[in-house]
């Protein structure tokens, strides 16, 4: 927010729900997000919130996030697929460096759900784990990996 007037979250992957990699719908994960900015006292004024499915062909992914999004000419991103496409497609792009990623990791952090380690709950916000909490997200992991 220190560098853009307006801030656009794309929620990826929006079809996906109750799968191992990405146990929670879009707009649980949209709540999980606008919890946290909210916490931290963030307007949200200025930030969208824009669920975009997958598709098939990632040639043309970059047409299908413009026709779901507002205008934007800036892409923050990590996801080497991401900035792949974007840098193809000649949008200028902003790189956040890796924040102790070994244990900041989403992989990392639903196996922990799944062994019903709670040490999950240190590695996001507090926001986060109080939400998950409250729609059973973890009880939902464990049993979408069979364990419950
Ligand atoms: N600690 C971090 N520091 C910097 N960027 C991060 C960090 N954690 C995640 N990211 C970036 O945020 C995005 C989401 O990462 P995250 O680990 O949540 O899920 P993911 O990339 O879908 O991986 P996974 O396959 O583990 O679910 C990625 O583009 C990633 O590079
Ligand atoms: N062809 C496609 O649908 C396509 C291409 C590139 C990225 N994506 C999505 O972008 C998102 C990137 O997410 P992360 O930044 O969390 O890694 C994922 O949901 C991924 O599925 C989709």
């Amino acid at each position: 927010m220190e560098r853009v007037d307006e801030l656009i979250i794309v929620i990826g992957s929006a079809q996906e729900s109750h799968t191992l990699s990405n146990p929670f719908t879009a707009g649980e994960r949209i709540e999980m997000i606008r919890r946290t900015l909210e916490g931290n006292n963030i307007d949200l004024s200025t930030i969208y919130f824009i669920p975009i499915p997958d598709i098939l062909m990632n040639s043309v992914w970059v047409y299908h996030v413009k026709s779901f999004s507002p205008n934007f000419d800036l892409i923050i991103s990590r996801n080497p697929l991401v900035l792949r496409l974007f840098k193809e497609a000649k949008y200028e792009i902003l790189e956040p460096p890796p924040y102790d990623r070994k244990i900041y990791n989403s992989t990392y952090i639903r196996r922990l759900m799944i062994e019903n380690n709670n040490e999950w709950e240190k590695l996001v916000p507090t926001e986060v784990s109080n939400y998950i909490h409250e729609i059973k997200g973890d009880e939902r992991l464990r049993s979408i990996a069979g364990l419950s």
